[in-house]
């Protein structure tokens, strides 16, 4: 798979392909049927697939308090897309230039003079160009003047609701793990490098990974079952995902305790954290006292679920 950054680095070798365009946040059930399509296609006519995404994703881009917490980071979202089967990902840069172009540069730009379609999978509420002018539509009339094909995208439902990342961000921050899988394809997890905490946990006589997120990583908070899994392993743990109220913490963080580890250290390390199970809601307490407790309790609930689901 070929991952191309921004319009400018479109080459010659580049036109005459078969595309799609979206967000694909978490490269769920709804997207991979779009991406099978779009595989379809460009195996008949003999031409590379492509999957255009949007870095940083448009509502990101105009941030505000609606902005959607993120299924995938970047390098997780390509990596699922080229695990699919997609020739090239090309991610356009959301930025100024890109929010004030119109729909008819988008089309000109990007779909003729960039990639030169042949044929363009979307779904048919896609909305594009400068305040959302370009339509379906649109691009099927655009299709017709310059000669490539437009197909829309047939609804995918699973539990008769159409599967979308909105949905699996609803269903996760109910903390239903097992639907979420279903819609995704893959077990909800958390992927980054393990950081020096505040070094308190120790202190409590809980070490913890601290796992480093990305700003809008994470659409869960409280305290989890989880499987961590590094360096080929995987082990059983409970995590907290929250801003640790009761030592004043200023931002998200996302710390694993791994029931029995006692192996090497585990700063830098990659660690990637399946959330299973969910305990309880973070809380502020009074005191370091009792928080320990707490956190104990939390750890004896985590073993315990861990013995009925026979998971571990
Ligand atoms: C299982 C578990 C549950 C936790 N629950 C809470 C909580 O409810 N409220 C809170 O303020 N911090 C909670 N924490 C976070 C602790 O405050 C944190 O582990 C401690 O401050 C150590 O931080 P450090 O790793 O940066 O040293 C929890 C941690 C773990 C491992
Ligand atoms: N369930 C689905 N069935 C068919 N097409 C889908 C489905 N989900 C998404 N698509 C299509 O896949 C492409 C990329 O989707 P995009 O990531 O923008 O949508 P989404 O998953 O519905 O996200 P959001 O919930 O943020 O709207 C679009 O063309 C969209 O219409």
């Amino acid at each position: 798979m070929e991952l191309i950054r921004g319009l400018h680095n479109l080459r010659d070798r580049h036109r005459g392909c078969v595309a799609t365009i979206g967000n694909f946040d978490g490269v769920h059930l709804g997207h991979r049927k779009v991406l099978a399509q779009v595989k379809a296609k460009a195996a008949e006519l003999g031409l590379p697939s492509v999957a255009i995404i949007f870095e940083p994703q448009p509502r990101e881009f105009f941030g505000g308090d609606s902005v959607p917490p993120r299924l995938t980071r970047f390098d997780e979202k390509v990596r699922l897309l080229e695990a699919e089967g997609v020739d090239r990902v090309l991610c356009l840069t959301f930025n100024a230039r890109l929010r004030s172009m119109s729909a008819e540069a988008f089309i000109d730009e990007l779909l003729l003079q960039g990639l030169a379609v042949e044929h363009f999978v979307v779904g048919d509420d896609f909305r594009f160009g400068c305040d959302r002018r370009g339509d379906f539509d649109m691009l099927c009339a655009a299709g017709e003047r310059h000669g490539f094909s437009v197909e829309g995208t047939a609804t995918f439902l699973l539990a008769g609701d159409r599967v979308s990342s909105t949905r699996i961000r609803g269903v996760l921050q109910q903390n239903d793990f097992d639907l979420a899988a279903e819609l995704l394809g893959w077990r909800y997890a958390v992927t980054g490098r393990v950081m020096h905490g505040q070094k308190l946990g120790r202190q409590l006589g809980v070490p913890t990974a601290n796992v480093r997120m990305h700003r809008y990583a994470c659409p869960l908070r409280g305290v989890f079952a989880v499987h961590a899994h590094f360096d080929g392993r995987c082990l059983p743990g409970v995590c907290n995902v929250g801003m640790r109220p009761t030592v004043n913490g200023r931002q998200p963080v996302l710390e694993v305790h791994l029931l029995d580890y006692s192996g090497a250290e585990l700063y830098g390390r990659l660690m990637r954290v399946e959330f299973l199970h969910f305990i309880r809601e973070e809380r502020a307490f009074d005191g370091l006292d009792a928080l320990k407790t707490q956190i104990e309790a939390d750890i004896e609930h985590v073993r315990a679920w861990f013995a009925q689901a026979g998971r571990d």
